[in-house]
């Protein structure tokens, strides 16, 4: 075997130039290759740089530096060199640095530029090149045509040009040579009158320093205008909608709805947002007659559920121990008396429309927890039945009673109660907003009418005297007024027969100083009241109408005192 090659011989037998120095510059190794390229002072060692190639030097220079490996490109005569300058560390401290070179075909670096301009030029986005100063290196033909210019018009100018010349009013470029991180901006070309999408991205040498900023321009004029165009669609869309609302409104006031003051109109326009919104669980407070139910299937009405069920539940009409199969519905044999084939219950029915509970604080607590998890989970499972189903309502609840009275004395679950009340609508009582008699009494006046072929009609001493009164029933009681004003009165002025039914109603509701509805009187008063109702009317329908309540109160305080129709 022969004897192991010295590093000299192999440094010796290497095509590519390698040569060293120390860490002040000083040349302390060359192979021949190394010799040829440096020039014969690299022969010495010790010699101080630079020597004949300078240009050589540099990468070196700048490796020793920055004590980090230099890539570059030189053209040396014919012959273009590929250099790489690493750093030589001794105990991990920088003792010098050394060269090695590789000289490349000459014709690589045309072939390689042209296939570059091509790539520049074939891309539809304009790019633009600059060097770490903001010098304009090139330009590409896209971005040519996007901002109406020649390449050779600003190639070589500085970037700063081009907002000097107003032809943009910010430069993304600039912005990058101050900050060395990536821009972008939209920006508006005066000439052509194009929006462009400018990211501007630097590239970073060795030391951190900006050598290049690359500049991408999309052409987003077309999107901006589709964004623009979706925009105003929005607004048009917003504008319609908002007139259907007031068309709606507008519609419904003139069917069975009446709204003249701001309270009720104010009222229905949050009802139709609730609706447009598709609310999916809405709570009406206000006292008895005020329109709650009437209101519950307007919101149904004008919902996108309009053309699916609106299911009522009178809760305190439902016997207790029958509320949960009414609710839930029940499976063939689930009880005593239960139907052959089960039944279906009302959440069911009112599958992808409404549901209202109406008097919500009468639902039995026991049954309050699985309407809870109703809310939660829209799954239901009849009453005797394995299976549950997942059926969506929009839920409706609506009282008069103090619920967080009822949740304070547990008579009404607190987390139901939270639940319900996620969109509240109070319907103000008909005292407050005494615009709006003057338009009820019209309207049940003209349907009365239209019912028995007249044309009986109310004096303006009849409308004061109606428009002075307190109505405690709110409008269930003026409808009731004008009614019983109607059946009453011999000639078609009613001046004589509205002052008899309103004493009526002062009668009715005596002992009380001031009228109140049943609602609000005291025990002994009430079970009176009933009684006398009881004798005159034929149902509770009825009753409810004659006492200005709602025939499930009539039911529940029915209930509640015991008293029996005979
Ligand atoms: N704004 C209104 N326009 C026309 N009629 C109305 C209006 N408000 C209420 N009414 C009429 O008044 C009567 C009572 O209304 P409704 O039954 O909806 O009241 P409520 O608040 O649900 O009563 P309760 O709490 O006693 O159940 C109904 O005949 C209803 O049509």
């Amino acid at each position: 075997m022969a004897a192991p090659f010295t590093t000299s011989d192999i440094l010796g037998a290497l095509p590519q130039a390698v040569v060293a120095v120390d860490a002040d510059g000083r040349v302390t190794n060359a192979n021949p290759a190394g010799l040829a390229l440096f020039g014969p002072q690299a022969a010495s060692p010790g010699a101080a740089l630079p020597l004949t190639r300078p240009e050589l030097w540099q990468p070196l220079a700048r490796c020793l530096a920055a004590n980090a490996t230099i890539q570059a490109h030189l053209d040396i005569g014919d012959a273009t060199v590929s250099l790489t300058a690493f750093p030589v560390r001794r105990d991990g401290r920088i003792v010098g640095a050394a060269a090695l070179c590789r000289p490349c075909a000459r014709e690589d670096a045309p072939a390689m530029e042209g296939r570059l301009r091509s790539i520049l030029d074939s891309v539809s986005d304009g790019i633009w090149i600059c060097d770490g100063h903001g010098g304009i290196l090139d330009i590409n033909a896209a971005s040519e045509r996007l901002n109406s210019l020649t390449a050779a018009e600003y190639i070589g100018k500085n970037v700063a040009c081009i907002v000097a010349e107003r032809m943009v009013d910010r430069s993304a470029t600039l912005d990058v040579l101050e900050t060395k991180r990536q821009s972008s901006l939209i920006q508006h070309i005066t000439k052509t009158g194009k929006q462009l999408l400018v990211t501007a991205t630097p590239v970073l040498d060795d030391l951190g320093e900006v050598a290049l900023v690359v500049v991408n321009e999309r052409d987003v004029t077309e999107l901006q205008n589709l964004r623009q165009g979706l925009q105003n669609a929005r607004k048009v869309e917003e504008r319609y909608r908002s007139e259907l609302a007031e068309l709606s409104l507008f519609e419904l006031s003139q069917k069975d709805i009446v709204a003249q003051s701001p309270q009720m109109q104010r009222t229905l326009r949050t009802l139709l947002k609730l609706a447009q919104m598709d609310a999916s669980r809405v709570l009406l407070l206000g006292e008895s007659g005020t329109g709650k139910g009437l209101l519950a299937k307007f919101l149904h009405q004008v919902s996108p559920r309009s053309q699916k069920p609106f299911i009522q539940i009178n809760c305190p009409a439902v016997p207790e121990n029958l509320f949960e199969a009414e609710l839930f519905g029940y499976e063939k044999g689930a009880f005593t008396g239960a139907r052959e084939g089960g039944k279906a219950g009302l959440i069911e029915l009112a599958m992808g429309g409404t549901l209202f509970l109406d008097e919500v604080g009468d639902i039995p607590l026991s049954v309050q927890a699985k309407l809870l998890k109703y809310l939660d989970d829209h799954e239901i499972r009849r009453l005797g039945g394995a299976d549950a189903r997942v059926v969506e309502c929009r839920v409706v609840a609506a009282t008069n009673c103090d619920l967080e009275g009822l949740v304070e004395r547990r008579q009404f679950r607190k987390d139901l109660y939270y639940r319900l009340n996620t969109f509240v609508v109070r319907i103000a009582p008909l005292r407050e907003r005494r615009e709006d008699i003057f338009g009820l009494a019209e309207f049940y006046l003209a349907q009365q009418n239209a019912r028995h072929g007249k044309a009986k009609r109310l004096s303006a001493r009849a409308m004061r005297q109606l428009e002075s009164y307190d109505f405690p029933g709110n409008v269930r009681e003026l409808v009731s007024i004008i009614q019983k004003a109607f059946v009453m009165s011999d000639d078609d002025d009613l001046t004589e027969a509205i002052s008899e039914a309103l004493a009526g109603e002062g009668l009715l509701n005596a002992p009380a100083p001031s009228p109140r509805p049943l609602a609000q009187s005291t025990e002994q008063a009430s079970i009176r009241r009933l009684r006398e109702a009881m004798a005159l009317c034929r149902t509770t329908r009825e009753m409810a109408a004659h006492l200005g309540v709602s025939q499930a109160t009539v039911v529940r305080k029915l209930k509640r005192y015991g008293l029996t129709r005979a």
